[in-house]
């Protein structure tokens, strides 16, 4: 069976352009960790099964105040179209080009607190200019001190396409992907059924967004293969250990069927590494940590696509 890709028009806007609706979504009942690291250094080897545990109580409690029927209502009036995430990277594998889908996040539970003086928005707009294909931003934040403001600031400034990174589990957090400006959104097979990630990718298709399905081992990708979706993340980080190791695409990457495209995730710090996962058939890498340590994310992101 040859994969049917579905993809939204892609309309890049000028920034600042596109208007969408304030449903006032509310706000999110998990304040950050104040210190990532001493938490994950007591307990890392179930940081993933507590930020799910976290996100759904926080879920439970939103959907209190703004009910899913409403949500999906809110969702479904957006008229402002997305971005196209797949369709940006499936341009550069036509060049034969590895993408750089450049992350933007204040912290995480391997590294901690990344940058204090967090300004995501100008974060973006440096990336842009250094040539990425894509962005994503992390919005969960109890561990990543991420918040869905930052996409919509992101979005209002740049015209990149935009993953949201977070914890997804519930249809709930898909309309308010939609909502927020998302033009795709992170599936992780780690933590969902196949029913339930089919159900997501259904819910995201109807409103335009695109999916990236993210595996770390063969029988992840068994069954990620198994569904109707296009993108699939390779997760070079073990998310048990917080480890990571390219080695993974390595492995995974030439038993993904050409017609789905590949996305190296974590743990790509230089251009040697670039080459390497772009070699097993990876047309694009996601990479954010070895940008947001430096002083100069830009010029960072600059030299790993080695314009400088
Ligand atoms: O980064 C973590 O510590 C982490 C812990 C638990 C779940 C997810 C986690 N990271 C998410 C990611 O996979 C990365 O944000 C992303 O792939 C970029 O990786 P990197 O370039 O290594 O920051």
């Amino acid at each position: 069976m040859t994969f049917m890709y579905h993809r939204p028009a892609m309309t890049y806007s000028p920034e600042g352009t596109e208007q969408f609706p304030d449903p006032e979504i509310p706000e999110t009942t998990t304040p950050p960790i104040k210190d990532p690291e001493a938490e994950t250094a007591a307990d890392r080897s179930d940081v993933l099964a507590r930020i799910c545990a976290r996100t759904r109580v926080d879920i439970e409690q939103r959907s209190q105040i703004m009910s899913l029927k409403e949500i999906t209502a809110r969702a479904r009036e957006v008229t402002v179209p997305t971005r196209g995430f797949g369709q940006a990277l499936q341009h550069l594998t036509a060049d034969r080009q590895v993408g750089l889908i450049a992350e933007i996040k204040k912290a995480s539970p391997s590294a901690g607190i990344l940058r204090p003086d967090y300004n995501p928005v100008e974060i973006a707009q440096e990336y842009q200019a250094a040539g990425a294909t894509c962005l994503s931003v992390l919005t969960e934040g109890s561990c990543f001190h991420g918040s869905t403001d930052d996409i919509r600031a992101v979005r209002e400034a740049c015209s990149l396409p935009i993953l949201r990174k977070d914890f997804i589990l519930d249809p709930w957090q898909v309309h308010e992907s939609r909502l927020i400006g998302a033009d795709c959104i992170l599936l992780i097979m780690a933590i969902l059924t196949e029913t339930q990630a089919a159900e997501l990718i259904a819910i995201a298709r109807g409103l335009d967004m695109d999916v990236l399905l993210e595996v770390h081992d063969e029988a992840e990708l068994n069954r990620a293969l198994a569904l109707d979706t296009f993108l699939i993340g390779i997760n070079n980080r073990n998310l048990r250990t917080l480890k990571t190791d390219i080695q993974t695409t390595i492995d995974l990457a030439p038993l993904v069927p050409p017609d789905r495209l590949v996305v190296s995730e974590s743990g790509i710090r230089t251009q040697d590494d670039m080459m390497k996962v772009g070699a097993v058939g990876a047309s694009a890498v996601l990479v954010g940590e070895s940008l947001l340590r430096e002083p100069d994310p830009g010029v960072a992101a600059r030299r790993l696509l080695g314009f400088v």
